[in-house]
């Protein structure tokens, strides 16, 4: 299994999500950018190294929402979100190919990674 953190991030009123690029496992699906625990690191730490080495942003980490595991055809993993601010920093994509900033109701036309259904459903209803 394979531990995963998330990040829900509002940005001027709008949800951030990004699209895994070609080349990553699960292409094109739509995700909250996150990624690995390393051995070692807590979740928080995790969270915030992972957005700014992905985006080059600076997140003030708010709320842990329900984790979630998931058997993808070749890997299981525990997907741990949690909603975070926008604080700092010029958005840059650094491994995505796309991102959008949009509401809950544009968020569920997207075409997600399945591991992130069930987040996403209880973020809309908050
Ligand atoms: N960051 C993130 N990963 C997600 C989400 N949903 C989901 O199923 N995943 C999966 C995709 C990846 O297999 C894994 C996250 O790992 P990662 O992005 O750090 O690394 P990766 O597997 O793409 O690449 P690699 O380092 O193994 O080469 O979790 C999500 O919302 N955010």
């Amino acid at each position: 299994m394979i531990y995963v953190t998330c990040a829900i991030i509002n940005f001027d009123d709008k949800i951030l999500a990004v699209q895994r690029s070609e080349t990553m496992k699960l292409p094109f699906k739509w995700e909250f950018a996150g990624g690995k625990i390393e051995v070692g690191e807590s979740e928080i730490d995790c969270i915030k190294r992972e957005i700014f080495e992905e985006l080059n942003i600076q997140i003030e980490v708010k709320e842990r929402l329900t984790p979630v595991v998931h058997q993808y055809p070749n890997f299981k993993i525990k997907l741990i979100p949690y909603t975070a601010l926008y604080v700092s920093g010029d958005l840059k994509l650094r491994e995505h190919c796309d991102f959008v900033l949009a509401n809950k109701n544009e968020l569920i036309n997207l075409d997600w990674a399945e591991a992130d259904l069930p987040i996403l459903k209880e973020f809309v209803e908050l």
